[in-house]
């Protein structure tokens, strides 16, 4: 029987580290991942940093069409299989390689994300794990918890495009409180309106502890 993409991840997990960096839009994401990427880097580690949603959902028509315009005529369901699939191509074409080459991956956003985002668009919690079984949860995650307004006022302050949902405060705090809800025993949350010093620094000691090395000072 040929091996599945389901169990090829799984043996890639073991033994891998993935941490994925989570938050709604304007959270600070970006930010801190540059700063720990760095950091870990500095102290000797293989890094790799990746994102997801990738270019290739992004550029899709129908992505597109829902970021500038809203739903219109497209199903929410087709969103959710765009990016399953979008995540699988990226587990297969770029996680994997990164844990099999013993990078320590950062990922802006996983699959927590498509729970939190593609609930509040009405799609039930056990269909969006359904597609996207195949996905593992990362072994560490952590939440930049920031209100709808403030992060509305930080996206607006920031410039450059900003999609149709990243004006509405309302919804980015339902997808926050998805991601408060939905998050993981083992989910560092840290207050996204302290500094990034500080923010960099607890997540630096976060990962450190969950690759099982001695927290340096
Ligand atoms: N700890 C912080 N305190 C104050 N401002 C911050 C902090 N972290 C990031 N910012 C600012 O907030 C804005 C959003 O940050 P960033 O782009 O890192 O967020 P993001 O979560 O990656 O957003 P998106 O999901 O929209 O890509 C930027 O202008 C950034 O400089
Ligand atoms: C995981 C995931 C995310 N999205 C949304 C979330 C954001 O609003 C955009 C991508 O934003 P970025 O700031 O350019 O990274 O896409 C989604 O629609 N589907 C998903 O599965």
């Amino acid at each position: 029987m040929p091996e599945t993409f389901e169990h090829e991840v799984a043996q890639a997990w073991q033994g891998g580290l993935v941490i994925a960096v989570c938050g709604i839009d304007g959270a600070g994401k970006t930010t801190l991942i540059e700063t720990l990427a760095r950091t870990l880097e500095a102290s000797g580690e293989a890094v790799h940093v990746t994102r997801q949603p990738t270019s290739f959902y992004r550029s899709l028509e129908p992505v597109r069409t829902y970021h500038d315009e809203g739903a219109g005529n497209i199903p929410a369901e087709c969103l959710a299989l765009l990016s399953a699939a979008d995540r699988s191509l990226h587990l297969a074409r770029e996680v994997l390689p990164a844990l099999l080459a013993g990078k320590t991956v950062i990922s802006d956003r996983f699959v927590a994300a498509a729970a939190a985002i593609f609930e509040t668009r009405g799609l039930s919690r056990s269909w969006i794990d359904e597609v996207n079984r195949f996905c593992p949860p990362p072994h560490g995650q952590i939440l930049l918890d920031i209100s709808g307004e403030e992060a509305v006022e930080r996206i607006r302050q920031r410039g450059g495009y900003i999609r149709l949902e990243e004006r509405s405060a309302s919804t980015l705090e339902a997808i926050r409180q998805n991601y408060l809800r939905q998050r993981q025993e083992n989910c560092l949350v840290l207050d996204a309106q302290a500094t990034p010093e500080s923010i960099a620094e607890q997540a630096r000691r976060y990962v450190i502890s969950l690759s099982r090395q001695p927290v340096p000072a």
